[in-house]
């Protein structure tokens, strides 16, 4: 009879389990066998909560009271469905039995049903929060769906938008979903005009499919002025790294005596408004960096900084550098003209440095753009008008040149509005521990060093000394230290220090020490051999510096170029 039931038990899907009164198994059928992994054999005659526990079975043998489809977990992946007793013919009770199903299935789904549903609300809020313009329409080209970017951009609201034809948020141009939804296929970079302001946007719209047929399309906007102004401010970054030139600000000028920052204040002040300024100090107290510094304060920062060095260019080529010239204006001009320096700086500014050097000719030229704001190219006759912020910077004393009719006076007042003094490094050698703590720092990164102090007795030695050339020299006498530091070395020390006293001695050499040339020479062979042989020792000594070498012969720049090239110098 159990067997006959057991068999009938067996082709049900639901497992069961039946006991007798003390609680044994009696019944294991095959559904019970697969879900707990538990032979028949090891089931049944065992009590039946060593074998499957939590069936309850025994409380339902104490009540005889049914429990049916309470759904109560047997184990995480199972429920138990039922339990009751079981009565023989007499209405005794002679045992119970339990039903049990499997709902890891119903598990698994659940989960990914919690899934899908993150992942919805993941896209939901993407849908949302993404600053570009989304839209979906259906396969008749209807609104169906727009994110809040797409009516920040347009200006359309879902009530505009849903359920209309996709055509009416466009103000010109074709729309992108009903292309995609006649092809199928997906569009990209199509330039549009969109919305009540008739927005520039950048269109992109792929076709929605669902097991194979067009459902819809949906498109992406990209506002366009963003675009521009992200193409804009790239223009601006190429810009400044185009201007490299003016490479420093105010942060650069290192020192904190009051002469220097005198000059640094006033120059703020400068930055601030569009007046000529005129930069005076000697060779190498840092005109150049107040330049840059100026400039890149100032409005015309993103545009261009063009230096030129009046006394390094020819007085010939000078005028047409500084003006440009046009096609044919002279022998050797290059086809279709070219555009001359200030013409460059269009917008920005102009540094022109080693203004004392500038011919009277040259300097007519240059009062005349001042006073009319415009150029002439050379061979030109019509005046460009030019925006240029004209910064100067001299070490000649322009009052006596003016004196010695070296310089027009009318110029001069033009480019001396707002004069600045930088201080020779003498007078500010306070700043010196500064400096050479902000050199180290700069040699170290160029040399690879790891240098991390000079020692008080070197510091002494450096501040002992005048400096003619100013901060330029003090940066080639600490270059010169690190490069005596040994690789292991960590403090500059007296010992690494180039020779200055060597430099004061030559300085201050008497004649009698000046050897005479070879006795059957003529005296202007013999000069020049001497002016040769003088010029290349000062050159050494200002480490090929042209200007502090021309500061050490006292003779103009200008001066010193020239004499290169007659004593055919190269250095
Ligand atoms: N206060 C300062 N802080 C940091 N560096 C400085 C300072 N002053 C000058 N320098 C550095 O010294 C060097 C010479 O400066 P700059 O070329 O500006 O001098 P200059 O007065 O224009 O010289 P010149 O008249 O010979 O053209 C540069 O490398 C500059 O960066």
């Amino acid at each position: 009879m159990r067997k006959d039931i057991q068999k009938i038990l067996d082709s049900t899907h639901d497992a069961m389990i039946v006991v007798d009164l003390k609680g044994i198994i009696t019944i294991f059928n095959k559904s019970a066998e697969k879900l707990t992994g538990i032979n028949r054999e090891n089931a049944i005659g065992h009590q039946v909560e060593t074998v499957v526990e939590n069936t309850r079975l025994p409380i339902v043998l104490k009540t005889g009271i049914a429990e049916l489809n309470q759904k109560q977990p047997l184990n995480r992946t199972t429920i138990i469905t039922s339990r009751m007793p079981v009565f023989d013919d007499d209405g005794k009770i002679m045992g119970a039995l339990a039903v049990f199903r499997d709902i890891s299935e119903i598990i698994e789904l659940a989960e990914r049903i919690t899934d899908l549903n993150q992942i919805r609300e993941t896209l939901e809020a993407t849908f949302n929060a993404t600053q570009d313009a989304i839209s979906v329409v259906d396969a008749s080209g209807k609104g169906l769906l727009i994110n809040p970017a797409y009516t920040r951009m347009t200006g359309y609201t879902e009530a505009d938008i849903i359920g209309k034809d996709c055509t009416y948020d466009l103000a010109e141009g074709e729309s992108v979903h009903m292309e995609v939804l006649k092809t199928g296929l997906p569009i990209k970079g199509k330039k549009l005009k969109v919305g009540f302001n008739r927005k520039e946007v950048i269109a992109e719209a792929a076709p929605i499919y669902d097991k194979g047929i067009l459902k819809g399309s949906v498109a992406i906007i990209h506002d366009l002025t963003e675009i521009n102004e992200i193409y804009k401010q790239l223009d601006q970054a190429k810009q400044i790294i185009r201007n490299l030139e003016a490479k420093y600000t105010f942060d650069d000028i290192i020192g904190k005596s009051e002469i220097l920052n005198n000059a640094i204040e006033k120059a703020k002040i400068a930055a601030e408004t569009p007046a000529t300024v005129i930069i005076r100090g000697e060779s190498g107290t840092g005109k150049e960096l107040f330049a840059h510094a100026i400039h890149n304060a100032s409005s015309r920062k993103f545009a261009q900084f063009v230096r030129v060095n009046c006394a390094a260019i020819n007085e010939n080529l000078l005028e047409s550098e500084l003006f440009g010239y046009e096609e044919g204006a002279f022998t050797g001009a290059s086809k279709g003209g070219k555009v001359g320096l200030f013409e460059k700086a269009n917008g920005g500014t102009i540094f022109l440095d080693e203004i004392g050097e500038l011919s009277l000719n040259t300097q007519a030229k240059l009062l005349r753009v001042l006073q009319e704001k415009e150029i002439l190219r050379v061979g030109g006759n019509k005046p460009v008008s030019i925006d240029v912020r004209i910064i100067s910077a001299t070490n000649v004393n322009l009052e006596s040149a003016i004196e010695q009719k070296r310089f027009r006076q009318d110029l001069y007042y033009r480019l001396n509005v707002v004069p600045i003094n930088i201080p020779a490094l003498r007078e500010h050698k306070t700043d010196i521990p500064d400096l050479v703590k902000h050199l180290i720092v700069k040699y170290n990164q160029e040399y690879g060093r790891s240098v991390s102090k000079i020692s008080q007795n070197a510091l002494e030695t450096v501040m002992a000394y005048d400096w003619p050339g100013n901060v330029r020299e003090l940066e080639n006498f600490v270059g010169r230290a690190m490069i005596n530091i040994r690789m292991n070395e960590e403090i500059v020390e007296t010992h690494h220090l180039p020779n200055i006293l060597s430099l004061n001695a030559e300085k201050n050499q008497s004649v009698s020490d000046v050897q005479p040339m070879a006795t059957n020479m003529e005296l202007a062979d013999a000069l020049n051999l001497f002016e040769r042989k003088h010029i290349l020792k000062v050159l050494e000594l200002s480490n090929g510096n042209r200007e502090i070498a021309a500061r050490k012969l006292d003779i103009s720049l200008r001066a010193l170029y020239y004499k290169l090239k007659k004593l055919d110098i190269n250095s």
